[in-house]
Parts: C-alpha cells; sequence; structure tokens
C-alpha cells in the first residue's frame, strides 16, 4: 500500500514527500526546483515485482498531479540499478496473477514512457532487461562508469524481449543495432553502451553524475509552455499507439508463452544458474 505523505520532515535541501510501508522505494523532491529523485531500494536487486511496480505507478500519477518540474529515476542498491522483472513472478505462478503482474508492468511502463516531465535515468549499476527498459524509457541517460551492464539479455534466458521494449531501443540506438543487441542478449558495459547511443552520458563517480543531471535540467527547465512535452509525445506516440492496440492480446501471449513447461524449465534453469554462479 503507497501513502502520499507531504511532510517537511527534512530541514535540507530535499523534502520527503512520499513513504512507503515497505519502503521498497525513497523519493525526495528538491524545493527550489521541484525535482523530484525517485531511488528505487527493494533489496536484494531491485527486481521488479507487483509491489515495486505497483509503487512507481502511483509515483508517476501523483508527480503529474503535483506538476513535477522533472524526475530523476535511480537506486538505493549498491551496484545494482535494477535486475529487471522479478523471474519469481513468472516461475511457479497462475493466470490470474500473472496477468496481473503483466497488467501492472504495461501500465507501469506506460506511465513512465509517457510522463509529461523530463525523466533522467542515473544509472548507478546493472541494469539488464527490464532494468534496461525503465533507463531507456527516460528521457536522458546518465551511467556511472567503468564496471556496471546493461542491455536486453532476455535472450539467455530463454524469453523473447516484448516488441514494445525492442521499440524502445530501436527507437534509440537504430534497427540494425538494435537487432543485434537482443539476437544476443548482448549487455553493453558503460562505455560500449555510450558508443552505441544506449546512453548519453557517463560519470566517473556519484558527484559528477549528480552534476551531469543537473546540467541537463539546468538547459531545459526555463523552457516556456508545453512545446517540450507536445514533441515527446510527438516522437514516441508510434509506440505508444502500438503498445495500446496490442496490450490486450500481448497479455494473453505473455501467459501462454511463460505457463508452458518448457519455459518454465527454462526460468528454473536460469535461476539455477544465477544461484550458482562463481
Ligand atoms: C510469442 C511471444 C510473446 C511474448 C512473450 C514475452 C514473455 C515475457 C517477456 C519478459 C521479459 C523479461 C524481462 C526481464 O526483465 S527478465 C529478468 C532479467 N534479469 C536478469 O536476467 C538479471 C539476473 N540477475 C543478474 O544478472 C545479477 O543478479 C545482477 C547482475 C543483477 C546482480 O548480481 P549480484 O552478484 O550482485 O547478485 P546475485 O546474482 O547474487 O543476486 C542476488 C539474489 O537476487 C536474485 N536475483 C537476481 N536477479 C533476479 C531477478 N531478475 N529476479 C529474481 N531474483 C533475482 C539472485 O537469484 C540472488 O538470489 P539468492 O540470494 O537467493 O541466490
Amino acid at each position: 500500500m503507497y501513502h502520499l505523505k507531504k511532510f517537511n520532515v527534512t530541514s535540507g535541501k530535499y523534502r520527503k514527500l512520499f513513504s512507503s510501508v515497505a519502503k521498497v522505494i525513497d523519493v525526495s523532491t528538491d524545493d527550489k526546483t521541484n525535482i523530484t529523485r525517485v531511488y528505487l531500494q527493494r533489496p536484494p536487486v531491485n527486481s521488479l515485482n507487483s509491489h515495486l511496480l505497483t509503487e512507481i505507478s502511483y509515483i508517476m500519477d501523483d508527480l503529474e498531479k503535483t506538476k513535477c518540474k522533472g524526475l530523476v529515476l535511480t537506486s538505493n542498491i549498491v551496484n545494482i540499478f535494477s535486475a529487471g522483472l522479478d523471474l519469481t513472478e513468472f516461475y511457479k505462478t497462475d493466470i490470474q496473477k500473472l496477468s496481473n503482474f503483466w497488467t501492472t508492468l504495461q501500465n507501469t511502463w506506460l506511465k513512465l514512457y509517457t510522463a509529461t516531465f523530463p525523466t533522467v535515468a542515473l544509472i548507478n549499476g546493472h541494469s539488464p532487461a527490464a532494468g534496461c527498459l525503465l533507463a531507456l524509457s527516460c528521457d536522458y541517460r546518465i551511467m556511472l562508469s567503468p564496471h556496471y551492464t546493461i542491455g536486453f539479455n532476455e535472450a539467455k534466458i530463454g524469453i523473447p524481449a516484448p516488441f514494445w521494449f525492442i521499440e524502445v531501443m530501436q527507437s534509440i540506438i537504430g534497427s540494425r543495432k538494435t537487432e543485434l543487441s537482443v539476437l544476443t542478449g548482448q549487455m553493453y558495459k558503460t562505455d560500449e553502451a555510450l558508443a552505441i547511443g544506449l546512453i548519453d552520458e557517463t560519470a566517473i563517480n556519484l558527484t559528477e553524475a549528480e552534476s551531469k543531471v543537473n546540467s541537463f535540467f539546468k538547459n531545459i527547465i526555463a523552457f516556456p509552455g508545453k512545446s517540450r512535452s507536445l514533441m515527446k509525445k510527438d516522437c514516441r506516440d508510434h509506440i505508444v499507439q502500438k503498445f495500446l492496440l496490442k496490450k490486450d492480446e500481448e497479455r494473453e501471449l505473455v501467459i501462454e508463452f511463460i505457463m508452458n513447461p518448457k519455459t518454465q524449465k527454462n526460468i528454473e534453469l536460469y535461476f539455477k544458474a544465477l544461484q550458482n554462479k562463481v
């Protein structure tokens, strides 16, 4: 359950706006700029389960209502931005739970991708699969170097990345690079991600990353009117419209695919490999 609390508990730069019972997210807003930082903090690896996705979804609703001037999406977990979807949502589940989970993912992604305010992903850790999607769905990406990785690794698990994951990546790095990337399940190191345009800037530490985040917002915050958000909508609308058209059909395909015993076996093997890695 998510609660919006508008209380001024901090005397410093940021005021706390939100709190959630399980605290899988921490949120703070800069009083002067009205830019909000959202910290994912679901141990151990910020994997996206129904609860975390629902929390993100509520926050997106609240930020739209409170006329937020900008969002920075980042992580409070050391070395991890997000490990992508929580694979336990797929494993030994039932149709109703899976259906609810997928709908939550779809709706939450749509809110992030169509946010009317500027969004920045400060990628301060590994970011596979849906973790990568979260970052790609923001307007700008700054990633810490050198040893983190980002990309769509779904092929390695034996589950296809959905068409909208792929189309979001295509819109950023182009069709050929996306095809190469998803078909090989490639995870890119920070500098490689920069070279193919998957991220916009690198930073050697958090201080440099924050300074780059501030420069990004400084450039655009004074833009008058709604022209920026109108153009963002135009740039993304072809993906959004296709997504809306196929959303329900996709959910059924996902259920069929995930519930298939062969897929269940692949997920089981992947889990075992994760747990047994040296
Ligand atoms: C016709 C077709 C129709 C379409 C069909 C579509 C079907 C659905 C499409 C779904 C698309 C999927 C998107 C996804 O996001 S799937 C998730 C992909 N994510 C991963 O593969 C990440 C795996 N994890 C890692 O690589 C590492 O854990 C990581 C680099 C993130 C961190 O490494 P680190 O060494 O720090 O930590 P550990 O590996 O030891 O992990 C700690 C514990 O966390 C567990 N873990 C890790 N990742 C996940 C996860 N994604 N879900 C659940 N649990 C996860 C890991 O097992 C460890 O657990 P234990 O402590 O119990 O061992």
